[in-house]
C-alpha cells in the first residue's frame, strides 16, 4: 500500500500543521481557556444537528454567492480575525487576504496583527487590479486610550477596509492555561505591526505576554454607551463580535450597530458558554432581519456552514482552520481550505436538494434524532 497521503478535509490540513508548528506557537493557537470544553463543543455541536435534504430537484447549478452590507461574496466561507499569523508562516495574514480575495471571500484583520492594515492593502491590489475583488473588515479592540483606537479606524477607512467588528467578549483575557504554564513569547523578530516598533514591549518582560498586554492595554469598562460613541466616528458598519444570547443581540439593534457575529472566541475566552451553532437560533430570533448575524467557532467543513446558514447566519468566519492552513503552506494553503470548503459546500447544497443559499432554512436540518430501539 503507498503511503502518500492527499489532504482531503481541514482535519487533514490541522494534523499536518500541529507537526509542523512548535509548542510556543500550538499552545497559542489551539487551546481554549481553562478545560477547552467550550472550544471542543463548538465541533462536536454540529454532529447534534442533522441534515433534511430533498430529492429530485435540479441541482445542476449551485450558487453558493452571498451578499451583506452591499457586498457580494462568492463564498460564505470568511477568514477570521486572528491574532500574529506570521507565527504560522512568514507571508502571516497578507497570504489569507490573498487567498479570500482570489476566492471572493470576505476576509477580517485582527488589531494585533503582524502585518499592518496598510501592507494588507497592498498585498491585494495586484489582484484587486486583474480584476479579483477584496472586501476587508479590521477587527477593532478598544484601547483604554481612545486615541489609539480612534486612529486605527481612520487608517483603517483609509486603507479600504469597510466595515469595523468590535470585539466585545474579552475585557480580561480569558486563562489559557497551556500558556500560563509554558509561558508565551511572540518570537523576537515578529511585532504587533499596527504600532510603532515597542508595543506591548513593557508586556513582553511577563511570562504570560498576551494577558499582560491585554490588562494593560484594552479598556474592560467598554459597554454600550462607548459602542454608541464609537457609531458616531466613523461611517463604516459596526459588527459586535462575541454575542451569545437573544439579550444582547436585542441591545445591538437597539443600540444603532449594524451586524453581530456569534461568537465564543473559538472557546478562548469564557469556557463553559453553549457552543456557537446552538446559541445561532436565538440570537436570529431577536433579532428579526433587521441586521445581518454572522457566526465563528468550531467550523471545519462545508456541512457546518450549511447548517449554520439554515439557522439563519449569513456567513461563517473560520479562525483555526486558517492559521492551519497557513502553516501547511501559506498562501496555497489557504487556498487549499478554500477549495475544500467551497467544494464540501457546493456537494452538501446540491445533495439537499437546494441550488442557491437563499433556499437554505431551518427545514433542511434538525436536532439529532436519538437512534430508536431495534
Ligand atoms: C490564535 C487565535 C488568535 C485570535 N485572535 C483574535 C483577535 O485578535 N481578535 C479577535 O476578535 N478574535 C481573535 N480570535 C478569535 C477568532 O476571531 C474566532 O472568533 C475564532 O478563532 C473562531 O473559532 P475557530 O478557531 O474554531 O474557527 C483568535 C483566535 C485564535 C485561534
Ligand atoms: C492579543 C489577543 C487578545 C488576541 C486574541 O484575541 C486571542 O488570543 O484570542
Amino acid at each position: 500500500m503507498s503511503a502518500f497521503k492527499k489532504i482531503a478535509n481541514i482535519q487533514d490540513i490541522e494534523d499536518a500543521a500541529l507537526k509542523k508548528l512548535d509548542r510556543n506557537v500550538l499552545d497559542y493557537y489551539g487551546p481554549g481557556a481553562q478545560d477547552n470544553i467550550t472550544n471542543k463543543d463548538n465541533k462536536l455541536a454540529y454532529d447534534r444537528y442533522q441534515l433534511c435534504p430533498r430529492v429530485l430537484r435540479d441541482v445542476s447549478n449551485v450558487d453558493m454567492s452571498v451578499s451583506i452590507f452591499g457586498h457580494t461574496f462568492k463564498t460564505p466561507v470568511f477568514v477570521a480575525a486572528s491574532a500574529m499569523q506570521k507565527m504560522a508562516n512568514p507571508i502571516g495574514e497578507a497570504g489569507a487576504a490573498r487567498s479570500a480575495c482570489k476566492n471572493g471571500a470576505g476576509y477580517s484583520l485582527s488589531t494585533v496583527s503582524t502585518t499592518s492594515l496598510e501592507d494588507i492593502s497592498k498585498s491585494v491590489a495586484p489582484l484587486e487590479s486583474q480584476g479579483h475583488q477584496s472586501v476587508r473588515w479590521f477587527q477593532l479592540y478598544v484601547y483604554k486610550d481612545r486615541l489609539k483606537s480612534l486612529d486605527l479606524i481612520k487608517r483603517a477607512e483609509n486603507a479600504g477596509f469597510t466595515a469595523l467588528l468590535v470585539t466585545a467578549d474579552t475585557p480580561y483575557l480569558g486563562r489559557r492555561l497551556a500558556n500560563i504554564r509554558h509561558g508565551f513569547m511572540l518570537p523576537d523578530h515578529l511585532r504587533l505591526a499596527n504600532f510603532d516598533k515597542g508595543e506591548g514591549d513593557s508586556a513582553k518582560k511577563d511570562s504570560n505576554y498576551i494577558s499582560k498586554y491585554i490588562s494593560d492595554q484594552i479598556d474592560p469598562s467598554l459597554s454600550w454607551k462607548d459602542l454608541k460613541w464609537l457609531k458616531t466616528q466613523t461611517k463604516l458598519p459596526i459588527l459586535v463580535k462575541g454575542v451569545l444570547t437573544a439579550e444582547d443581540a436585542k441591545l445591538v439593534v437597539e443600540n444603532g450597530l449594524d451586524g453581530i457575529v456569534v461568537s465564543n472566541h473559538g472557546g478562548r475566552q469564557l469556557d463553559g458558554v453553549s457552543a456557537t451553532i446552538d446559541a445561532l437560533d436565538e440570537v436570529v430570533q431577536a433579532v428579526d432581519n433587521k441586521i445581518p448575524v454572522l457566526i465563528d467557532g468550531g467550523v471545519m467543513r462545508g456541512s457546518d456552514v450549511f447548517k449554520a446558514l439554515a439557522l439563519g447566519a449569513k456567513a461563517v468566519f473560520v479562525g483555526r482552520p486558517v492559521l492551519w492552513s497557513l502553516a501547511l503552506d501559506g498562501e496555497k494553503g489557504v487556498d487549499l481550505m478554500f477549495d475544500i470548503l467551497n467544494e464540501e459546500l457546493r456537494l452538501t447544497m446540491a445533495l439537499s436538494g437546494v441550488s442557491n443559499v437563499s433556499q437554505i432554512d431551518k427545514s433542511y436540518i434538525k436536532p439529532l434524532a436519538t437512534r430508536s430501539k431495534l
